[in-house]
């Protein structure tokens, strides 16, 4: 569903994404992760057209996004922010039907985010409250009701666990696991943290030194050498296969 070819950008002549080959398909959800500075987030950007790519292709539904394509991607896609990022002005029914609004009455606008709400476990008390009365958990809770408020085709998860302790981390992961399932949607997350992969993940793709170093399904990530950085943990090499 989404293809990324040759994908390139550099900064100051230094090259940060120097030749991306990476592909999700329709209802898969890939997590993609590498260290600090390999340009997850310039990834990110390019897809959502935030960053213009020096080179190669990001194509949807097997055509390239550009500024004519852009938008009817965009109008498909839901995001959650790192930090939640809502808007603190607004209560939290508005952050959540902060879409819907532009094209619907306030009424059936807020019906839909106190559902939205509901299946983050959040009850129809929070919808008038503001940001700053959400703890961290439930203010990614919240991030999280918006991301999914329009039905999206394709979910971008920015490292959905950051700032949050295990426990909370966990449910978040499992929350999100379980929406993407119930949705279909094609889900893409940014993550370091490698209990999210194993909770929300497909496939894992490593971002290392500008390309994609590892590429496969998370059952496999064990078996990979070049995750065991990550994995925190000497990785068990596959058996070799005996000469025959
Ligand atoms: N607008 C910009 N101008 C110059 N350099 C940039 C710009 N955006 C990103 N970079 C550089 O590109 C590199 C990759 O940055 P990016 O934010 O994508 O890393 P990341 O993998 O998302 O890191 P983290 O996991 O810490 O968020 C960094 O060296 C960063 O300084």
């Amino acid at each position: 569903m989404i293809q990324i070819a040759g994908l390139r950008k550099s900064f100051g002549g230094t090259p940060v994404l120097a030749g991306v080959d990476l592909a999700v398909g329709q209802g898969e959800s890939l997590c993609v992760i590498g260290q600090s500075g390999t340009g997850k987030s310039v990834l990110l950007k390019c897809i959502l057209g935030l960053t213009a790519p020096d080179g190669g292709q990001i194509l949807w539904q097997g055509k390239p996004l550009d500024r004519r394509t852009r938008p009817a991607f965009l109008a498909r896609f839901g995001m959650l922010f790192q930090g939640a990022a809502l808007f603190d002005s607004l209560t939290v029914w508005q952050n959540v039907a902060f879409r819907l609004r532009q094209r619907m009455p306030d009424a059936q606008a807020r019906a839909i985010a106190v559902e939205k709400l509901a299946r983050v476990g959040l009850g129809p008390e929070t919808a008038d409250l503001m940001p700053a009365e959400l703890s961290g958990g439930m203010a990614k809770r919240a991030g999280l009701a918006r991301a999914i408020a329009d039905d999206p085709a394709v979910i971008f998860f920015d490292e959905p666990t950051t700032g949050l302790d295990p426990i909370r981390a966990r449910r978040i992961n499992d929350l999100i696991r379980g929406i993407v399932t119930e949705t279909g949607a094609t889900a893409i997350t940014i993550t370091h943290d490698m209990d999210s992969v194993r909770a929300i993940g497909d496939r894992v793709a490593l971002l290392q030194d500008g390309r994609i170093a590892w590429d496969g399904p998370v059952a496999r990530m064990d078996q990979a050498p070049p995750l065991a950085g990550f994995l925190g943990h000497a990785v068990t090499q596959l058996p070799h296969k005996p000469a025959t």
